[in-house]
C-alpha cells in the first residue's frame, strides 16, 4: 500500500489482494463512497449508481438492481436467453465476412450493446442500425478515439482543464455524447410507461416501474425516480458495452498469438457440444479449459488496472495505517494480477493455472477484474455469460486467423485510456470445415 498526492487530493493505492479485500469488505462501509468527478457529474448530477456515495439511497438502488437482475430470469429477456440469441446473430453476421479481413470489434460492440439493450429495454437492433450505432459510438468514444480518451482522462485527473483549450472541446464533446445517451434512454422510459402492463413485465425498466408503483394510469414517475432510473440504465450501457467488448477483443488477440490454445478450446467444444447444439451458459461446467482461458485473459490483460475510485467517508485504520476521511482509494488490480506471490511467472499467459489436478476449472479469489466488496461490479454475471457465449460460439464455428502479411497486434502493449484495450487489428475468420 502506498499513497500519493494529486494536486490537493490524497490517493492511497492498495496493492495486495488481502488489503483490498480488507478495505472494501471489512471496512467497506467507510471506504465505499465515490469522489465527485466533475466531468461526469456536470451531466449526471451524480444520479447514477456508479457515481453515488455509499448512502441509504445508494443501498436501496443497489438492492433494487440486484433484485431486478434476478427478476429478469422470469421474463423473456433473461440473461441466458438474450445472450444465446445474440450469439446466433453474431455468428450469422460474421459468416458473411469469412475469408476476408474484418475488424471484429464492431460486431462485438453490437453484440454486447444488444445484450444490455435487451435486458434493459427488451429491444435489439440490427448491426447497421444508424440510431443505435450512435449510442454505441457515444458509449465507447473514449476507447475508440485515443486522443479524445487521453484528454478525457486528463480532465478526470485535473477537473479545471475542462475549461481550457484543447480540453474544453473534448469536454463539450463528452457532454454532447452523454446527453445523446440520456435522451435515447428517456425516450425508452416514456415509451415503457405508456405500454406498461404490471402483470406482464418485460425488462429492467418495467420491473423498476412496477417496484416504484407506477401504473399506466398514474403515468409519470416523480422527477427523482425518473432521474435515478435514467442514470441506472445509462450506467448499464456505459459500464456494460466497452468492458465486455474490450475483454473479448483481448481474448481474440491472445488466440491469434496462441493457435495451440485456440485448437485446445475447439477440441473441448467439439467433444462437449453437439454439432447442431447451441452453446448455453450451462455448458461452462463441462468446458473447464475454455473457462480457464477466459479467467487467464481477465488476469493477464487487466482492462481496469485501478478499478473505479473509492473515497473514505470517515477516518479509518487499515493494516496499521491511518487513512483520513475524504481520501481517494484505488485498488491496484493489475498489481494483484501480476504479483509473483500469487502467480508464478506472472508474465506468462497460461490457462492451466486455473485448472486443478483433476482437470476442473478453479476460479481464484485473486482474479478480481470486477473488484470486491460493497461496490463490486453489478453486471458481473451478465459479463461472464456474454464473454463465454460469444467467444465459445466464435470458436465453435470459425478458426480465428491473423490477416496474412500483417504483423500480429501486440499482446503486451495496448491503449491506456479509461480502460486498457488492444490496438486496432483485423482477423480472418475461416469456417471450420468439420461443421460445413
Ligand atoms: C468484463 C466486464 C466488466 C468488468 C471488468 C467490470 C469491472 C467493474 C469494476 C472494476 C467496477 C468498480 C468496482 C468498485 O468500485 O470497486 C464496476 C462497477 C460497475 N459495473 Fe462493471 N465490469 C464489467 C461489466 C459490466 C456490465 C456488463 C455491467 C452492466 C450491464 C456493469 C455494470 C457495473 C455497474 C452498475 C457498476 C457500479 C457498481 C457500484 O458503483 O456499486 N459492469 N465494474
Amino acid at each position: 500500500m502506498f499513497s500519493i498526492k494529486l494536486l490537493n487530493q490524497s490517493v492511497v493505492l492498495l496493492t495486495t489482494y488481502e488489503v483490498i479485500q480488507d478495505a472494501f469488505t471489512k471496512h467497506g462501509s467507510v471506504m465505499s463512497d465515490r469522489p465527485d468527478i466533475p466531468l461526469f457529474s456536470q451531466v449526471s448530477n451524480r444520479n447514477s449508481i456508479i457515481e453515488q456515495n455509499y448512502n441509504e439511497t445508494f443501498k436501496m438502488h443497489r438492492r433494487n438492481g440486484n433484485k431486478i437482475f434476478k427478476g429478469l430470469e422470469n421474463t423473456k429477456v433473461s440473461m441466458e436467453k438474450v445472450t444465446m440469441e445474440e450469439a446466433g446473430y453474431l455468428m450469422n453476421y460474421l459468416k458473411q465476412y469469412c475469408g476476408k479481413p474484418i475488424d471484429i470489434k464492431f460486431p462485438i460492440y453490437h453484440a454486447t450493446a444488444n445484450s444490455v439493450s435487451q435486458v434493459a429495454l427488451s429491444k435489439r437492433f440490427v448491426y447497421n442500425h444508424k440510431g443505435f450505432q450512435k449510442i454505441i459510438d457515444s458509449s465507447v468514444a473514449m476507447t475508440e478515439d485515443p486522443t479524445f480518451g487521453k484528454k478525457i482522462f486528463a480532465i478526470i485527473g485535473i477537473p479545471l482543464l475542462r475549461h481550457i483549450p484543447p480540453f474544453r472541446s473534448a469536454n463539450q464533446q463528452y457532454v454532447k455524447r452523454t446527453k445523446e445517451i440520456y435522451d435515447f434512454i428517456q425516450e425508452q422510459i416514456d415509451e415503457h410507461i405508456e405500454t406498461l402492463d404490471p402483470d406482464n413485465v418485460q425488462d429492467f425498466i418495467d420491473i423498476y416501474l412496477v417496484e416504484n408503483h407506477i401504473s399506466k394510469t398514474q403515468k409519470n414517475l416523480d422527477f427523482e425516480a425518473n432521474a435515478d432510473l435514467r442514470g441506472f440504465i445509462k450506467d448499464l450501457f456505459t459500464a456494460g458495452i466497452e468492458t465486455v467488448s474490450i475483454t473479448i477483443n483481448w481474448a481474440i488477440v491472445t488466440l491469434l498469438h496462441y493457435p495451440e490454445i485456440q485448437a485446445k478450446i475447439q477440441q473441448e467444444l467439439d467433444s462437449v457440444v453437439g454439432s447442431d447444439e447451441k452453446i448455453r451458459p450451462g455448458h461452462r461446467k463441462s468446458l473447464p479449459y475454455a473457462c480457464a482461458f477466459l479467467e487467464e485473459v481477465m488476469r493477464y490483460h487487466t482492462i481496469s488496472p485501478l478499478g473505479a475510485p473509492h473515497l473514505t467517508s470517515a477516518d479509518v485504520e487499515l493494516s496499521d495505517f491511518y487513512i483520513p476521511k475524504n481520501t481517494m482509494i484505488q485498488a491496484h488490480i493489475w498489481a494483484v494480477h501480476h504479483d509473483p506471490n500469487n502467480w508464478p511467472g506472472p508474465d506468462k499467459f497460461d490457462p492451466l493455472r486455473h485448472i486443478d489436478g483433476d482437470g476442473n476449472f478453479v476460479s481464484s479469489k485473486k482474479v478480481l477484474p470486477f473488484s470486491v466488496g460493497l461496490r463490486r461490479c453489478l453486471g458481473e454475471n451478465l459479463a461472464r455469460i456474454e464473454m463465454f457465449l460469444f467467444i465459445a460460439t466464435i470458436l465453435k464455428h470459425f478458426h480465428v486467423l491473423p490477416d496474412s502479411g500483417k504483423s500480429l497486434p501486440p499482446l503486451h502493449m495496448g491503449i491506456h485510456g479509461l480502460f486498457y484495450s488492444p490496438f486496432s487489428f483485423e482477423v480472418v475468420l475461416q469456417e471450420r470445415s468439420s461443421l460445413i
